[in-house]
């Protein structure tokens, strides 16, 4: 019971941008995508839910095949992608952005548990709040539709590395509620930290595929495979 890439292609209008990857997100745990800017991290998760059609290679989510799936039915079967940017609705409450996706009062509850940090906020305007609790909203919102899998792209784009030592934890419980997690994340170290298995993309090309911990302890290992 996994997310299997294997050896997956992603092709935007002017040709592969990301090629031959293949990695495994288990559930509860996060695996990291890491790499540096243009690599190819976001087109790698849009092929992965749907958002880009023209993948080639084997995606399965528990055996099932992803690509016969429109992208529809793969976040109906519980593959939810947390895209760049706080997709948050601002004039509505925290509560109201949360409820949005949940389908019982036990899922909100549920995901509010999660988020203590939210207790306190749940009837402001989510446009009073923080970069950083805005970003736990859209965490929140995520959790709150039940996932199996969660594809998180760059949650932490545009807040301070302070903020993200808060937001890494939060993605952490996630992950032990049992959720399969794959992070897009810059703050590399932060992320290898909770991640059990490291992915490094550098120019379209997967440059490492292993422990978390053992990149983390490799400092100059981590450095090359940046550089590729
Ligand atoms: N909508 C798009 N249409 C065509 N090409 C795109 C599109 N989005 C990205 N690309 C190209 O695909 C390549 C990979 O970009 P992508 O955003 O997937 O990388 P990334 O690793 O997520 O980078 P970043 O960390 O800067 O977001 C880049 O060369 C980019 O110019």
């Amino acid at each position: 019971m996994s997310l299997i890439l294997d050896d997956v292609t992603v092709r935007r209008e002017l040709g592969p941008v990301i090629s031959h990857v293949s990695l495994e997100v288990r559930p509860g745990e996060i695996t990291v995508l890491v790499g540096p800017n243009g690599a190819g991290k976001t087109s790698l998760l849009e092929g992965i839910s749907g958002i880009v059609g023209s993948v080639t290679g084997s995606m399965t989510m528990d055996g099932k095949d992803l690509r016969a799936s429109s992208r529809r039915r793969r976040s109906m079967d519980g593959l939810k992608h947390v895209e760049q940017g706080r997709t948050i609705f601002p004039n509505l409450t925290v509560r109201e952005n949360i409820a949005l996706t949940s389908r019982t009062k036990e899922d909100l509850h549920a995901a509010l548990e999660h988020f203590p940090e939210l207790e306190k906020r749940m009837n402001a305007p989510t446009k009073l709040l923080s970069g950083g609790e805005q970003q736990m909203v859209v965490l929140a919102r995520a959790f709150a539709s039940r996932p199996r899998y969660l594809l998180v792209d760059e949650m932490s784009l545009g807040l301070a590395p302070v903020i993200v030592t808060r937001l890494i934890p939060v993605v952490a419980r996630i992950a032990e509620s049992g959720v399969g997690v794959l992070l897009v994340e810059q703050f590399a170290h932060l992320a290898l930290r909770v991640a059990t298995t490291a992915v490094v993309v550098t120019s379209g090309r997967m440059s490492y595929n292993g422990s978390a911990a053992a990149l983390l302890d490799d400092e100059s290992g981590l450095r090359d495979y940046y550089l590729g």
